[in-house]
């Protein structure tokens, strides 16, 4: 213990160090700089690094170290949430990032397979302190002990998982079990799913993937950023803190319904809207309503537009022959505007010189191509001629065309038109389910950025011909700087960097990270998506993530027997097979950590009361302590909160899981609950329907009228509790929880 407290001491002396000089060149960065452009790039350089190095060394402070690996051939390595290297000549690692293939040992080593492993040590820590220590021998022929053997190997796994709740998950980076350490590492570059049952440690397993990946593919997924897609904010928020605590930072979290920048969806559908929303069907409902808005004259009643040089007469046969060749360019709407615009531009310019120039007697027309040019000029410039264009093909925008949609459904059966039909009068008015169909119509209308475009791609030019610049300068002077023909070891900015890299380091009007900037662009390309609850999406929503993917690049987490979604689709194959056919990697996770197996047996009889062949996960622990029942007669929020205020946790957290019918009734009797809010999870004592408590956990649960739930979210309510169970009811209980024990 005493040995690992002066390793402790030690790294944390390092770590304070770095962050001394790390803090210094940030704030050297903020002073200017008159030694040169060599010394300002490299300064630059080292800013980044550095910058970089603080954010991460500032968020992993908590339990830094946590395990060590004795090897066979005598060498140690200490692992943590990040590497950390001394400050000798040869950088010497002191610290190995958990990431590392060094550090992988660590979590897969077995006694079958030591993977040349000696002992492998748990430290746990308390601030700087280290407070207990286990070690596991790998190597059966060594005799040699420390007085910290755990023989089971698994108490820092039983202790976390029995560890009261803080209301925001943890990471688990210092217990990760091999089953999830092959899911996390896998080097599968398309689609991964990660199914399993509840509490198998699927969220967990995603958040630590992408922490893998951001340090296996650092450059890329800097530059790209990762987005973590979950089915509600308050769920992102419980997620929320587990990447920072692993030192990563770049990532944005967001629910589809926050992936349409400017769009806040509030409002919120009724079952029945979402479900008719979220079908495959509305792309083509989407695709008919753009389609709509690209009108013809009636045939035989044209538009009759004033003109300096005569009136103009834009009839069916004209505007028909333009939106035909407008159509046939394949382009989106607003894209293909300009090819209609000029089509019937052209076509009344015919029309005007065939009246002004016509020979009476036949002859050819009088006029020639400048007096045409001059001709068309006119007719382009004339405001009442754009104006009648406008009302054929008005440039649109998404939010318009899904408002006029859904005011008046086109093309959808009559019960499903019902269901939408609703006006969307301001901002407040949008619902998740309408980012989607936004999107969508996004797509459908396209965006016309070419102006913006040159305009970038000009800066961008600029500052390539600068960085260019400082690159000569700094080749330049190299001859002079390492004269010392040992010094050429040294790497100067120049020999990594090209013009193109030094020119996004000074691209200085934008410096919002990637994931900022990700988070204002709707068609930004992510590096990687993580999609939690992924059984819960639409096909519509699977659109929109996909076209922020178009690498693919993906993983998937989800668990069937846990949907209830009315649009969720059912298999991974019918989901994927339109995007990736059947390249995606399917892995499993088989053991729960969460629930005591006394809790998984109850959870797993009312499934299988309607699926008979379902298999659960089998959980990693039992509590010996029973999940029970209680008949009310009277006023069944009256009965929770008394059952409430005896069993809310100092420490830990409890959750009353009920119908939302019945939320009025339980925040007027629960403390500090209010009704109908996003539930505040950091409270000991939380309100939630069974589909806001998907993907949370709670150390003990009440399950109010569960009689009213579908089996899905049934299963749900009863699988988020780590330590105990009780079901409190006036209805008629399900057939599978008739056996719990009865308390009174
Ligand atoms: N290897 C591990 N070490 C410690 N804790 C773990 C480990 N694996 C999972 N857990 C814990 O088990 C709990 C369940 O994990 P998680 O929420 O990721 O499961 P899930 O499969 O997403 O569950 P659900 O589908 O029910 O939402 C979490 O508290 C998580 O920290």
């Amino acid at each position: 213990m005493q040995k690992e407290q002066e390793f402790i001491d030690r790294l944390y002396a390092r770590v304070d160090a770095l962050r001394g000089v790390a803090a210094d060149s940030v704030t050297d960065a903020l002073t200017p700089v008159g030694t040169g452009q060599q010394a300002r790039l490299e300064r630059d350089l080292l800013v980044v690094e550095r910058s970089g190095l603080l954010a991460a060394l500032n968020a992993v402070d908590g339990s830094l170290c946590f395990g060590r690996i004795d090897l066979t051939d005598g060498v140690t390595h200490h692992i943590g949430r990040i590497g950390i290297r001394d400050d000798d000549t040869e950088h010497t690692p002191i610290l190995i990032d958990w990431r590392a293939p060094v550090a992988r040992p660590f979590y897969l080593a077995t006694g079958h397979l030591p993977m040349g492993l000696r002992r492998r040590r748990h430290l746990t820590t308390e601030g700087r302190t280290v407070t207990e220590l286990h070690d596991e021998i790998l190597d059966l022929g060594d005799d040699e002990r420390t007085g910290f053997e755990d023989p089971s190997g698994d108490a820092v796994l039983l202790a976390a998982l029995n560890s009261a709740r803080t209301g925001r998950m943890g990471d688990i980076v210092q217990t990760i079990q091999a089953e999830q350490d092959r899911i996390i590492r896998h080097d599968h570059r398309g689609v991964l799913v990660v199914e399993g049952g509840p509490g198998t440690g699927k969220t967990a397993v995603a958040l630590h993937r992408a922490a893998f990946l951001l340090y296996e593919h650092r450059e890329l997924l800097a530059k790209r950023a990762v987005l973590i897609v979950g089915p509600n904010p308050a769920f992102l928020s419980y997620i929320s803190e587990v990447l920072p605590a692993l030192g990563e930072t770049g990532v944005l979290l967001a629910t589809v319904g926050e992936l349409y920048p400017g769009v806040h969806a509030t409002a919120v559908d009724t079952p029945r809207a979402a479900a008719v929303k979220g079908a495959a069907s509305m792309t083509e409902a989407l695709a008919l309503a753009v389609r709509d808005r690209q009108q013809l004259p009636e045939p035989g009643a044209p538009l009759i537009i004033r003109h300096d040089d005569g009136d103009l007469i834009l009839d069916w046969e004209i505007a028909y022959e333009a939106r035909q060749a407008a159509r046939d360019t394949l382009l989106p709407h607003n894209l293909a505007r300009p090819h209609f615009a000029f089509r019937i531009l052209d076509a009344l310019t015919q029309q005007l010189a065939e009246r002004i120039g016509a020979d009476p007697y036949g002859g050819p027309n009088f006029l020639g191509p400048d007096d045409l040019a001059q001709l068309g000029k006119g007719v382009a410039a004339s405001a009442d001629v754009h104006a009648a264009i406008e009302d054929l093909w008005p440039t649109l925008t998404a939010e318009r065309v899904v408002a006029d949609f859904l005011a008046e459904p086109v093309g959808m059966a009559d019960e499903d038109a019902a269901a939408l039909r609703r006006p969307v009068t301001g901002p407040a008015d949008w619902t998740p389910a309408d980012v989607p169909l936004l999107d969508e119509a996004a797509e459908l209308i396209g965006y016309d950025d070419a102006a913006e475009r040159a305009a970038a791609e000009a800066a961008r030019q600029e500052r390539i011909a600068y960085a260019q610049g400082v690159l000569d300068l700094s080749r330049g002077s190299e001859t002079y700087e390492f004269e010392d023909e040992d010094e050429s070891e040294v790497l100067a900015a120049h020999d990594i960097v090209d013009a193109d890299r030094v020119a996004d380091w000074y691209e200085e009007e934008d410096h919002r990270s990637a994931a900022e900037r990700a988070a204002a662009d709707r068609t930004w390309a992510f590096g990687h998506i993580i999609v939690d609850e992924a059984q819960e999406l639409s096909p519509m929503a699977w659109r929109l993530l996909m076209r922020r993917s178009p690498t693919r690049s993906m993983t998937l987490v989800g668990d069937p027997a846990q949907t209830a979604e009315e649009a969720g689709v059912g298999a991974w194959d019918k989901i994927l097979q339109p995007y990736v056919e059947d390249r995606f990697e399917h892995t499993r996770l088989g053991v729960n950590y969460r629930t005591p197996s006394e809790i998984m047996d109850v959870a797993a009889a009312v499934l299988r009361a309607e699926h008979p062949d379902y298999e659960p996960p089998a959980s990693v622990r039992s509590t010996g302590v029973r999940p029970w029942r209680r008949a009310v007669t009277g006023d069944v929020a009256q009965v929770v909160a008394e059952i409430a205020a005896a069993e809310t946790p100092e420490e830990g957290r409890l959750a009353v899981i009920a119908p939302r019918a019945l939320h009025g009734a339980l925040a007027a009797v629960l403390p500090g609950v209010v009704a109908g809010a996003e539930p505040d999870l950091t409270r000991h004592l939380v309100l939630l329907d069974p589909r806001q408590a998907k993907g949370l956990e709670f150390d003990r649960v009440i399950v109010v009228e569960p009689g009213e739930f579908g089996v899905s979210d049934l299963y749900v309510a009863l699988t988020r509790a780590t330590q105990s169970l009780g079901v409190v009811h006036v209805g008629e209980l399900p057939v599978a929880l008739l056996g719990l024990a009865v308390a009174d």
